[in-house]
């Protein structure tokens, strides 16, 4: 059967001219996708009403840590690829506007949606004939009524202007490959005309060619294939990413629940999961037991998530433990840090990760940054390393107690024991004899299970995991010092 998404992006593309495309908000998501957009051939206007950051933008320099999006920007010329800090010349000067601005928790749960609210209002004021204007940001179902509604408010009469959901699934680590290589593309709408534009930016990946054009680059994944795209009412399309996330911070709510169950059965979670994950209906991602998921979207999607179901009347019970299970995960590591420490006061802690995953410099909701000023509310004093997150985590964690260091193995000089708190593959590499003598306990808390537990057994240390058995130091008595 001929694929008419595939006919329709092919013809709309003929010309080879790419669709004029502004993105507001450059951000984790809007940097990303205005970068690949200009990548896979299109004409970009980004914008931000953070002026430094535009200029810095400008400037070539990019504001976050992430993989490959630097050698990207590096090869847009400044004809693809531009920087604003107004929404009117970036909205003039596009077929289709990309909204990517914030939508962070309100105290009730709700999405504060007033920075797309502003953002609509501003769009309306310049829109001079037909626009598409999309959905980027992860919002609750019927925000693109209320898009469209704005627009209206504002003067723009409804054949100017569609509103289409297109919700984006990329993780912060490993964005542009994400972005570039996509499991899906979601399209919201009702109409035809806006769906056309949607097939016509995506269509270098619908149909192949942008894979063959960069057939060898690293920052793709292997043998990459065309995305399906897959066209539903806007409703669904918002629905299909709130339901996304809840469900992957649902399957790693319960391998901490399997994890936990291991623990006393004295079982390894990580067998249990990779035998679970054999099963294709389950699948072996997002079963990695650990402190529990961090970042911005999973914890306040969640919760802007289950406001909505209870908004809607429908029982939500299952989404709130989800997050009362990842809530506990936190305590339940710190009662494994003083099941073997005792006392923490005055103890001194290397540690290893702040970010809220590997791959990032992103320390928003980071579990690691949670545990490590409960650590320092205790007493211990905390010497850190991070690959990555260390400028962010500063400006987040009290200046007293905790100390930065360049490298890993400093952190741990003299230290009481080792704390592995964000799954840096990195991290994974460190020689443990190299970590025995600067440690001055042999003792490792790993709470991302990175490291070879039977390595670490083997040469000696008391190392504790998720999930999987303890292995207590038996060489000799755990000595612990105290410092005064
Ligand atoms: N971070 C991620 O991995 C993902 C995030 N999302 C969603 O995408 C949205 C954006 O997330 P992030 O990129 O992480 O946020 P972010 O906070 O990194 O970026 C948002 C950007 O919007 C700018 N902004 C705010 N108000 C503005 C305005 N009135 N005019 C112009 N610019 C404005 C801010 O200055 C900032 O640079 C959120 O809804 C999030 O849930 C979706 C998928 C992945
Ligand atoms: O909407 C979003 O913002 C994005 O949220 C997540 O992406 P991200 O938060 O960047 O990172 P993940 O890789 O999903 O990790 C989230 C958290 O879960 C934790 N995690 C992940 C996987 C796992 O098996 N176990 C686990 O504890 C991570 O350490 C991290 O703290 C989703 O994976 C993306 O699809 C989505 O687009």
């Amino acid at each position: 059967m001929p694929n008419r998404n595939l006919e329709l992006c092919m013809m709309d593309r003929s010309g080879g001219q790419g669709t004029r495309i502004a993105v507001v908000g450059c951000g984790y998501v809007g940097l990303v996708a205005a970068v690949c957009f200009a990548e896979i051939g299109h004409s970009v206007i980004c914008v931000d009403n953070d002026a430094a950051k535009i200029r810095a933008l400008q400037a070539g320099q990019i504001p976050i840590h992430e993989e490959h999006l630097a050698e990207l920007l590096a090869l847009q010329s400044s004809a693809s690829l531009r920087f604003t800090t107004s929404i009117a010349e970036a909205v003039r000067a596009s077929d289709a506007v990309f909204i990517a601005v914030g939508t962070p928790p309100l105290d009730n749960g709700h999405a504060d949606l007033s920075f797309i609210e502003e953002v609509a209002a501003e769009i309306s004021g310049a829109i001079d004939s037909y626009k598409v204007i999309v959905e980027k940001s992860t919002v609750p179902v019927y925000t693109s009524d209320w898009i469209s509604k704005i627009l209206r408010r504002n003067g723009v009469d409804p054949s100017a202007a569609d509103v289409v959901s297109n919700p984006e699934f990329l993780r912060e680590g490993t964005a542009v490959r994400d972005f570039l290589c996509p499991d899906r593309i979601i399209v919201g709408t009702c109409s035809d005309q806006a769906f056309r534009v949607m097939t016509s930016i995506y269509g270098p990946l619908l149909d192949g060619s942008y894979y063959r054009r960069r057939a060898s680059a690293d920052f793709l994944s292997h043998n990459p294939t065309a995305p399906p795209l897959v066209r539903t009412s806007p409703a669904s399309a918002e629905l299909i990413k709130h339901a996304s996330n809840a469900f992957l911070a649902l399957k790693i709510s319960y391998v901490n629940t399997i994890a936990s169950m291991c623990e006393i059965a004295g079982a390894d979670v990580d067998e249990v999961a990779h035998g679970m994950g054999l099963d294709r209906r389950i699948g072996q991602q997002f079963l990695s037991a650990g402190l529990g998921y961090g970042g911005s979207c999973f914890p306040k999607d969640l919760k802007a998530f289950r406001s909505l179901g209870h908004e809607m009347g429908v029982d939500v019970a299952l989404l709130r433990e989800v997050e009362r299970i990842n809530e506990r995960q936190i305590d339940g590591f710190m009662g494994k840090i003083r099941s073997i420490m005792w006392n923490l006061r005055n103890k001194k802690l290397a540690v290893l990760g702040l970010a809220f995953k590997g791959g990032t410099d992103d320390v928003r909701e980071s579990p690691a940054i949670k545990l490590v000023r409960q650590l320092l509310a205790e007493g211990c004093e905390i010497v850190a390393f991070d690959p990555a997150a260390m400028t962010t985590a500063r400006r987040v964690l009290p200046e007293e107690g905790i100390s930065y260091v360049d490298n890993a193995l400093d952190a741990m000089n003299d230290a009481d024991a080792l704390l592995v708190l964000t799954d840096w593959p990195e991290f994974r590499e460190i020689d443990p004899q190299a970590m025995k003598v600067q440690l001055a306990q042999p003792i490792v808390f790993d709470a991302r299970n990175l490291l070879d537990r039977e390595l670490m057994m083997q040469r000696g240390f008391t190392y504790v995991s998720i999930g999987r058995p303890a292995v207590e130091e038996c060489e000799e008595p755990v000595a612990l010092r105290r410092r005064a």
